[in-house]
């Protein structure tokens, strides 16, 4: 029997909370589908620094490095905001994605039909709807050199300060990322639309011909469209089901996918899966997570809605185990307890529901894992 090692990252703020009901439905896979995973924890973010001092030590980075897939919470809260840049929970993450060469992060966003009323779009817009962002995750503008606040400002200016950050990609980059997205629309709608802002910048214009160079010599058979990342969000609003696959790069992607999340009904639905190149095992680097952050405002209360944590194991199950079936199954059991009405806060709206805490939610999911 394969065992899959697992490592999990809960993390700051509502982190632990959602991560304690993925380890719930991990408990059911072994349980009833024999299917053998060894999980160890570590630390990550705020949880890490107030440990080590920093938000991320050498020894879990080395730990994510081996496993099979990494799990993580969230990181980030009010406790740390005021930290050097340099320690700030959030780096930890970004440390992550940068030195496992996570480069591929896909954002399914659907809308699942008994929270097409709740979404803040009216339900002919998002019914059914089933989009993919693909968001550059390891370059751009959240890595690029040169970067940091200085005293350089000679204008005469009051202040005198100047914040710099790199908007920087190369071919390879936005090619990797542009094969990963193709690939993907192959086994969805076959369309990839990216977006970029061609218009004012130059690395957008790159990004624009370096995907159409790989849709012309790799993938003509996928139906290919460009459009401006500001007009993007607009779409996203205005008619999000004309999308199929979009692929664009870490910033945009960053602000986009959080947009796509309340086309679902809460943020606190959408999963995530960090791709990188194959390992040795033919598996490729990964890392699960969801979406949303910490959640400061809601930690510790029992409200967060585990459901994008517990989405991304499935994803986790998809993409890094092969297991599709285990993975229709968990989101088929998410599909139900949201028939039957069962509600976190984040979903409850004037149609009512049936109010659940966090861990409420997740025994129902393992009950209807064992239901369906
Ligand atoms: N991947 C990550 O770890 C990640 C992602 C985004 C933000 N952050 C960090 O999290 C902290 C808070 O950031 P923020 O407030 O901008 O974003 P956030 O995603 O934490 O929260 C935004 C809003 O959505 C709600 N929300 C989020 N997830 C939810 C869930 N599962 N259930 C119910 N409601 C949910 C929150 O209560 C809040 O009102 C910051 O430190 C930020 O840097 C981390
Ligand atoms: C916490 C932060 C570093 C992160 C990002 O900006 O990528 C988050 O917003 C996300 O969407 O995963
Ligand atoms: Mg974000």
């Amino acid at each position: 029997m394969t065992t899959y090692s697992l490592l999990i990252l809960p993390g700051d703020g509502i982190g632990p909370e959602v991560m304690a009901e993925v380890r719930k439905v991990i408990g059911w896979f072994e349980k009833n589908r024999g299917l053998s995973f060894a999980v160890s924890e570590d630390l990550v973010g705020g949880a890490a620094y107030d440990k080590h001092g920093k938000p991320l030590a050498d020894e879990t980075m080395a730990r994510a490095q081996a496993a099979d897939a990494v799990l993580l919470g969230a990181v980030g809260g009010p406790k740390y905001d005021n930290l050097d840049f340099s320690v700030k929970p959030e780096r930890g993450l970004l440390r992550l994605r940068k030195e496992m060469d996570l480069f591929a992060n896909l954002r399914p966003a659907q809308c699942f039909d008994a929270l097409a009323d709740f979404s803040s779009l009216k339900r002919d817009v998002v019914a059914g709807l089933d989009i993919l962002i693909v968001r550059e995750l390891t370059s751009g503008v959240y890595f690029g050199e040169p970067r940091g606040i200085s005293d350089d400002d000679t204008s005469g200016n009051e202040g005198g300060r100047v914040g710099v950050n790199t908007q920087r990609y190369t071919s390879g980059e936005i090619r990797r990322v542009a094969r990963a997205a193709f690939e993907l629309a192959r086994k969805r709608g076959n369309r990839v639309c990216s977006m970029e802002k061609a218009n004012v910048m130059e690395s957008g214009i790159l990004w624009r011909e370096e995907v159409q160079w790989v849709h012309d010599n790799e993938y003509p058979d996928v139906e290919l469209s460009h459009m401006y990342a500001d007009n993007g969000a607009m779409q996203l609003v205005r008619n999000p089901r004309q999308f199929d696959v979009i692929v664009t790069d870490n910033l945009f992607g960053d602000i986009l996918s959080d947009a796509a999340a309340m086309l679902t009904g809460s943020l606190g639905m959408l999963p995530s899966a960090s791709l990188g190149a194959p390992m040795e095992n033919g598996r490729p680097k990964a890392l699960y997570e969801p979406v949303h952050g910490s959640a400061p405002d809601i930690a510790g209360q029992g409200k967060a809605n585990p459901i994008a944590c517990i989405l991304s194991f499935a994803m986790c199950l998809r993409y890094s185990f092969d297991l599709g079936a285990e993975a229709d199954l968990l989101e088929k059991a998410v599909e139900k307890v949201l028939a039957d009405g069962l509600r976190t806060g984040d979903l409850m709206g004037a149609e009512g529901g049936k109010p659940v805490s966090t861990a409420e939610m997740g025994d129902h999911i393992v009950a209807a894992l064992s239901a369906l």
